[in-house]
């Protein structure tokens, strides 16, 4: 197929991120990896392409990517990380950087991400900070990074106080979603980076949600389904960050289950005791119950959520996370660092029912901390 043929494939599903001058496409299909040349060497014709992926993502995608730059003219090197959020950590952000630096990315070359969001999160701010910024792209290969990570430019790395305390926005130039990846991820990964398309459905789209709990299994199966699942909530997250690049506003609602959900993920410490995804599934759970107990949304809703994330098999209550987690003290602790704190006051995500959540300023620490000794208890 000539270039010209590739960037016009009809079976793609092609989205745009409207940011002005720094808009850049989200290609969805199958066969993307094979083309990631041809598709990133029309933006940046010659360049060097610094890849950063993990070692499961290597053994199994990254000849077909290294092979394809190189069809293209391009002239990848590589570096790799460990798999897993551990990663996402100063030690290794300085390999990253520094594989970079040997590899003399320059100013007019750029970084591929390619792998999940671990891989994403921490190549995008190494891209951000490498010789003050260079261009990136993002691969995504998880489900998660395909629906979520890999749009928006939200990048970083974790600290011992938190989750994602170091980072930066940094868009990339392009995205490419090749569904057929998902064929190697394994089936706890996949229902994680679920818990991030039901999230759409309960942040403003309730058809969604409905469609979702009818048509699940067909997602998780393959084939249209989920090709349409990723294609609408990569729709919903252009048009928030497209409104909302910097989280000043709105774009605030994608953190719907986060901010208990982080505490969780940052107390178990980061590690597969308890992926992104559950721990969101588990925060998305306990924000509609919150937002029942509170009079705000009816009982019924937040009942009807937990059911659909159980049904498909992730966790919706702290004692489905296996292992020690800190007491409650220690769980306000890792909440007051949110990023979504201002002047000491908490803000959370809630909801008045599924597809109508809101961003509550000023929620009382008293009421969480009650609500938290409950769920511990439940
Ligand atoms: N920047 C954002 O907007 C944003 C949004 C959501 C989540 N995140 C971040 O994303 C991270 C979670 O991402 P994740 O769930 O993709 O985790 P991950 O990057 O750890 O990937 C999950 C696991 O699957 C493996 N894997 C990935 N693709 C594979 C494939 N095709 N075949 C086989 N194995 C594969 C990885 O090696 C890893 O072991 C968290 O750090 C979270 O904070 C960021
Ligand atoms: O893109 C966003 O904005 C999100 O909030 C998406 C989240 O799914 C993602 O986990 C994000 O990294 C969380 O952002 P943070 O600012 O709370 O670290
Ligand atoms: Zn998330």
């Amino acid at each position: 197929m000539t270039a010209a043929a590739i960037l016009d494939r009809p079976d793609t599903t092609r989205l745009t991120v409207g940011l002005g001058a720094r808009s850049y496409d989200i290609v969805i299909g199958g066969g993307l990896l094979a083309e990631s040349g041809a598709r990133i060497a029309a933006l940046r014709p010659g360049a060097r392409v610094g890849i950063v992926t993990d070692a499961n993502v290597a053994e199994r995608h990254l000849p077909e990517v290294e092979q394809s730059l190189k069809a293209a003219g391009l002239s990848p090197s590589t570096v790799v990380v460990a798999p897993g959020e551990k990663s996402k950590n100063y030690a290794t952000f300085e390999q990253v950087v520094d594989g970079l630096i040997a590899a003399r990315i320059e100013r007019r070359d750029l970084v591929l991400a390619l792998g999940g969001g671990v891989v994403g999160d921490l190549a995008g701010f190494a891209a951000a900070a490498l010789r003050r910024g260079v261009d990136f792209v993002q691969v995504p290969t998880s489900l998660l990074a395909q629906v979520d990570s890999s749009v928006g430019g939200k990048t970083g790395i974790n600290s011992r106080h938190g989750k994602n305390l170091v980072g930066a926005f940094h868009q990339p130039i392009l995205v490419l979603a090749d569904t057929g990846v998902l064929n190697t991820l394994p089936l706890r990964e996949f229902r994680a980076g679920y818990a991030e398309v039901a999230k759409y459905g309960l942040i403003d789209n309730a058809p969604f949600f409905a469609w979702l709990e009818r048509k699940w299994q067909q997602v998780f199966a393959g084939g249209a389904e989920r090709t349409e699942a990723i294609a609408t909530s990569c729709a919903s997250k252009a048009a928030v960050v497209a409104r909302d690049e910097f989280e000043t506003g709105d774009r605030a609602l994608l953190n719907l289950g986060h901010t208990f959900g982080h505490a969780l993920e940052a107390g178990a410490g980061f590690s597969q005791r308890l992926l992104h995804g559950e721990a969101v599934a588990v925060g998305m759970a306990q924000a509609f119950r919150f937002s029942a107990q509170q009079g705000l949304c009816a009982p019924a809703d937040a009942e009807r959520v937990a059911a659909h994330l159980h049904a498909v098999g992730l966790p919706t209550r702290i004692r489905d996370i296996p292992g020690e987690l800190p007491d409650t003290d220690g769980l306000m602790n890792l909440i007051a660092q949110d990023k979504k704190v201002s002047r000491g006051a908490l803000t959370f995500i809630l909801v008045r029912g599924i597809g109508q959540s809101f961003i509550a300023r000023d929620v009382d620490p008293a009421a969480i901390r009650a609500f938290l000794e409950a769920e511990r208890a439940a």
